[in-house]
């Protein structure tokens, strides 16, 4: 039993009196009467809602400590640290919890004074005398483990309260890295909102973790500005943004959208697919400069000039000075519909010219007036018609003679056959779209009308995007800065990025830093040394990624005679604690799904969420990509393999499907391993 006085007391006492204070800091919140000082409902119903989102930020949930770790400074942080400068002692946590005076008891780990906590090394203390983190055990604190970094007597450790948290079972969806955030990892997280950064890193090394910890931590640093113009995240499927969507929240932060590239670009419905041919060529930088030339050739010179009749009078502008509107316009840097709209303002001040010449005076309004004349806006529809993007890109797709003059020296003759509808679509409502289509729609959107940017946004998943979806993501990010996480090896799609640099350049950032992640912290090490030996087929520059789990994982490759043993495969990583996948290629989901019911084992879909009762996920290959189990058990893996359109991709599918295991891996078979997996003769 610890004395009263024992120093974990004390810091449970400080655990006591911050609780105290988040709890007098909620009733405070609950207790603001907002009918003096709101003029109207709007305004209350606006502040009421901040009130409301302040008061569950406030709440304390007991599973997530109110703070994890402590620095003590060798001196007082200069006064531009900041948050509670004026101490010496801070207790870092999620969020910012003050006393009744107004005094510091938690700081958010957001804060400059927090930093070190995450960066401070026995090489550079960063003017920290002792680093403490705290150990927790169901809500209630239980342990603690201390670093004197300035102390050059002592030796450097491994925190095993780090290792703890690395090595915890996972059940539910993600959860914050708050309290563990490595030093690398870090410099990413704390970048400035000006840059975008680029993030390669192979399977678990905590790119996803990275770059939502990222959005919040910029949304602290820069909260009125990105409130204004908003953050973005984009992930490859909704399972995926379902697995991450609590992260954001536990962080405190409601506010930031989540979407697949699919979803951000949905202007049409999408009932169609492509072949992965005509996906190929759809999503190729080439077809931008297909779209744009095919709107601009729905501009033609006038070859009559136009007469307005004001009045009394006639006012004419001659063909030759219309033409030079036009040309001057085309030359311009402006979108097609802002353009048209400025053709007729143009044609509207030609004739006030010669208005004033003719001894008038006319002022603005008369200039609106002529500019909405039905002749002016006869020759505006003439020469520089309203274009709609979805049925351009109709017409591209159906009209053989015209993709073929706008793809001219662009697409050759087999590409332009690729893209073209066997069955050309009526109308924009009856077409079957597909999701190539719809980014080429949305690349037609923004030629006619610019699209509205963001502060930031967070790609995810990036290295399966074609260079026509980093365009539609890019241009949401025109004024703001992007984050980009990806792992070439990972690429399953046809037109998957090859080089950072090339699919940097698509978004319209080339500038962006690409940062590498290395330390693995989801694989165990026997399990990625096993999927690395893919590695030279499927990504021959990268280096493997080295697991920092002290476990080097339960690890088995087991022939097989059918679904049943697969079946008792997930029976036994049932035994043991947390999740589990069973990964099979999309093909033999059906017939294990039966096999699983057959056994009386109930199953969820991946996305669904995994609890203590139900924690068996049976996972189509395809929607792997992001998610982590336990315990894995990847089913036929030449079926995976066998399931993507060449070998290549197929081999990614089954290197992203084995690196899914947080503890242990299970590989069952009945046909003969790829040969880069088969048994090593000793
Ligand atoms: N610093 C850390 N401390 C503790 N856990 C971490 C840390 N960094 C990452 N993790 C954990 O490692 C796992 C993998 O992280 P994450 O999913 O972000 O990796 P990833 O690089 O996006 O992987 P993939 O390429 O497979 O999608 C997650 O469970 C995450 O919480």
């Amino acid at each position: 039993m610890s004395t009263s006085s024992s120093p974990l007391d004390r810091e449970r006492a400080h655990l006591d009196s911050s609780r105290a204070a988040l709890r007098a800091m909620r009733e405070d919140a609950e207790a603001l009467d907002i009918r003096d000082v709101t003029a109207n409902w709007v305004n209350a119903e606006v502040l009421q809602r901040q009130i409301d989102d302040r008061i569950k930020a406030l709440a304390d949930l007991s599973h997530t400590p109110l703070f994890f770790g402590r620095l003590d400074y060798l001196h007082a942080p200069g006064v531009d640290l900041a948050e509670g400068a004026e101490g010496e002692q801070f207790y870092i946590g999620r969020r910012h919890v003050h006393d009744a005076e107004g005094d510091p008891m938690v700081i958010d780990w957001r804060a400059p004074v927090s930093q070190p906590f995450y960066r401070a090394s026995k090489k550079d203390p960063m003017d920290v005398a002792l680093r403490r983190r705290f150990g927790y055990t169901g809500g209630a604190l239980s342990a603690y483990e201390d670093e004197h970094l300035s102390d050059p007597a002592e030796v450097e450790r491994t925190s095993k309260l780090l290792q703890q948290e690395i090595e915890r079972p996972r059940v539910g969806p993600m959860r914050d890295i708050v309290a563990t955030i490595q030093p690398e990892q870090d410099e990413i997280v704390r970048s400035g909102l000006a840059g975008s950064v680029c993030v390669q890193g192979g399977p678990g090394t905590g790119k996803t973790a990275v770059g939502l910890h990222r959005v919040a931590y910029l949304l602290y640093a820069h909260r009125e500005r990105l409130a204004r113009t908003g953050t973005l995240v984009i992930g490859p499927n909704a399972s995926f943004l379902h697995y991450i969507e609590q992260v954001l929240p536990a962080l405190g932060e409601l506010e930031v959208r989540q979407s697949t590239v699919d979803d951000l670009v949905a202007q049409v419905e999408v009932r169609g697919t492509d072949s992965a041919e005509a996906a190929l060529v759809k999503g190729d930088a080439r077809m931008a400069e297909v779209v744009r030339r095919a709107l601009r050739s729905h501009i033609t010179l006038p070859d009559e000039g136009v007469v307005v009749v004001r009045g009394s009078r006639r006012w004419r502008v001659a063909s030759y000075e219309l033409a030079d509107i036009v040309r001057e316009l085309m030359e311009r840097d402006m979108r097609y519909g802002a353009a048209r709209d400025a053709l007729s303002q143009r044609v509207a001040h030609a004739v006030l010219v010669q208005m004033e010449r003719a001894g008038e005076a006319p002022d603005d309004r008369v200039q609106d007036a002529v500019a909405r004349n039905p002749a002016v806006k006869a020759l505006v529809k003439a020469v520089w018609p309203a274009v709609d993007p979805a049925k351009l890109v109709l017409r591209l797709l159906s009209d053989a003679e015209f993709l073929a003059e706008h793809a001219e020296g662009l697409l050759d003759a087999a590409e332009q056959k690729a893209v073209l509808w066997v069955k050309p679509a009526r109308s924009t409502k009856s077409a079957k779209w597909s999701a190539a289509d719809a980014v080429l729609i949305d690349e037609a959107s923004d030629l006619v009308a610019r699209t509205h940017s963001l502060g930031h946004v967070v790609l995810d998943e990036a290295q399966d995007l074609s260079p026509m979806q980093y365009r539609a993501v890019g241009r949401r990010a025109t004024t703001g800065s992007v984050t980009v996480l990806g792992d070439l090896a990972q690429g399953t799609t046809p037109w998957a990025t090859r080089s950072w640099g090339e699919a940097l350049a698509h978004l319209g950032k080339p500038e962006a830093v690409v940062e590498e992640l290395t330390a693995g912290f989801r694989v165990p090490s026997d399990v990625i040394a096993y999927a690395s030996r893919l590695l030279p087929s499927i990504a021959p520059g990268l280096a493997p990624v080295e697991s920092v789990r002290e476990n080097p994982g339960a690890f088995e490759v087991r022939a097989v005679s059918g679904a049943g043993e697969v079946v008792a495969a997930c029976v036994r990583a049932l035994e043991r604690e947390g999740s589990v996948g069973l990964i099979a290629a999309d093909s033999r989901c059906g017939e294990l799904a039966g096999a699983l019911g057959a056994a009386g084992l109930t199953f969820l879909a991946p996305g669904e969420e995994t609890t203590a009762e139900s924690r068996l996920t049976l996972v189509p290959a395809s929607l792997a990509k992001g998610l982590e189990y336990d315990y894995v058990v990847l089913d036929e893996p030449a079926a995976v393999v066998a399931g993507e359109p060449d070998e290549r991709t197929g081999l990614r599918r089954l290197y992203v499907a084995l690196t899914r295991a947080v503890s242990g891996l299970q590989v069952t078979h009945t046909s003969p391993l790829p040969p880069q997996l088969a048994p090593r003769r000793a």
